[in-house]
């Protein structure tokens, strides 16, 4: 088969669209006064003997994207997972300090976990279908947790696929399986899956890695749409992709978080010589 992304005409398209998207985000403005959805203050986190996150503070304001960035083993996806308590599955896996969304401390051991998984939505760096219909993909929460009536299934799933830039594609085949979309496409529905519960907070575990460019680049529009509706957490490795849709940036290194601040003043103007390092690539 050849090579699509070898052939000139294609990297030029690909090109092209990573410059125009670089330009329709670069000069969104940014809300300094943004109320904080999420107020995490003095977090640690445990993996048994190993400290995983020491001493974290920071707010995500809401309905803004934020990106976490650093090195592999700094502890990013941990801060995630600590934000809809997924880690309570595993036994010796434990968080001190607070992280507050809308009043309430989720660190309590009294919180209601399938209430906050319903607020707080995730999705995976590798796109994860149900082996279902694509219709069924995204309905399948709202028949687990809700009494809604067929007709309203119906609506939320249309709209979901909507928001997440997916329904033109499959409005025709609701009834395909989820399985036979490509790569892109599953992400994007599993964005749909995630959306229909109405969370308020949607965490993005670097959910473009596993994508081609012009997969990617549909994802990060759509993320760029949700923010309107959703605060947003992402983690990625990707630089470019920090720049291009967050417009606060945090910067963590070995467990801490070295530096917090608009994406701008992140990349351009670090205050932190660490911080200088790794967004110039002089460490990975
Ligand atoms: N289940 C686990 N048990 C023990 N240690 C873990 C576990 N998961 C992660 N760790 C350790 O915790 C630290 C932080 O891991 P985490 O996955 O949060 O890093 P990360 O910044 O997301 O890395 P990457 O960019 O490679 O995904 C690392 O030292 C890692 O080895």
């Amino acid at each position: 088969m050849t090579d699509l992304l070898t052939t000139d005409a294609t990297r030029a398209k690909i090109e092209a669209l990573s410059a125009r998207a670089a330009a329709d985000f670069a000069d969104e403005p940014i809300m300094e006064t943004a109320t904080p959805r999420i107020e995490i203050r003095g977090l640690n986190f445990h993996y048994g003997k190993h400290q995983a996150l020491k001493n974290v503070s920071l707010d995500f304001p809401e309905k803004q994207v934020t990106a976490i960035i650093g090195p592999s083993g700094c502890g990013k996806s941990t801060l995630l997972r600590v934000l809809n308590r997924i880690y309570d599955l595993y036994p010796g896996h434990a968080a001190t300090g607070s992280v507050t969304i809308d009043g309430t401390n989720i660190l309590d051991p009294k919180t209601d976990l399938n209430r906050l998984r319903t607020k707080v939505g995730m999705v995976f760096q590798k796109p994860t279908p149900f082996p279902m219909s694509i219709y069924d993909n995204v309905a399948f929460a709202l028949r687990l947790n809700t009494n809604m009536s067929k007709a309203d299934i119906d609506n939320r799933v249309t709209a979901s696929l909507q928001k997440a830039a997916l329904w033109d594609e499959v409005k025709d085949k609701l009834t395909a399986s989820g399985l036979s979309l490509s790569g892109g496409q599953q992400q994007r529905l599993c964005i749909a899956r995630t959306i229909a519960t109405e969370p308020d907070v949607i965490l993005f575990d670097e959910p473009a890695s596993a994508l081609d460019p012009i997969s990617t680049k549909r994802v990060e529009e759509t993320i760029m749409e949700l923010r309107k509706d959703f605060t947003i957490v992402i983690v990625t490795h990707n630089m470019q992709q920090a720049q291009r849709i967050s417009a606060r940036t945090a910067f963590m290194y070995l467990g801490e978080l070295v530096e917090y601040g608009d994406t701008k003043q992140i990349f351009e103007r670090p205050h932190k010589e660490r911080t200088r390092d790794y967004v110039c690539g002089r460490f990975g």
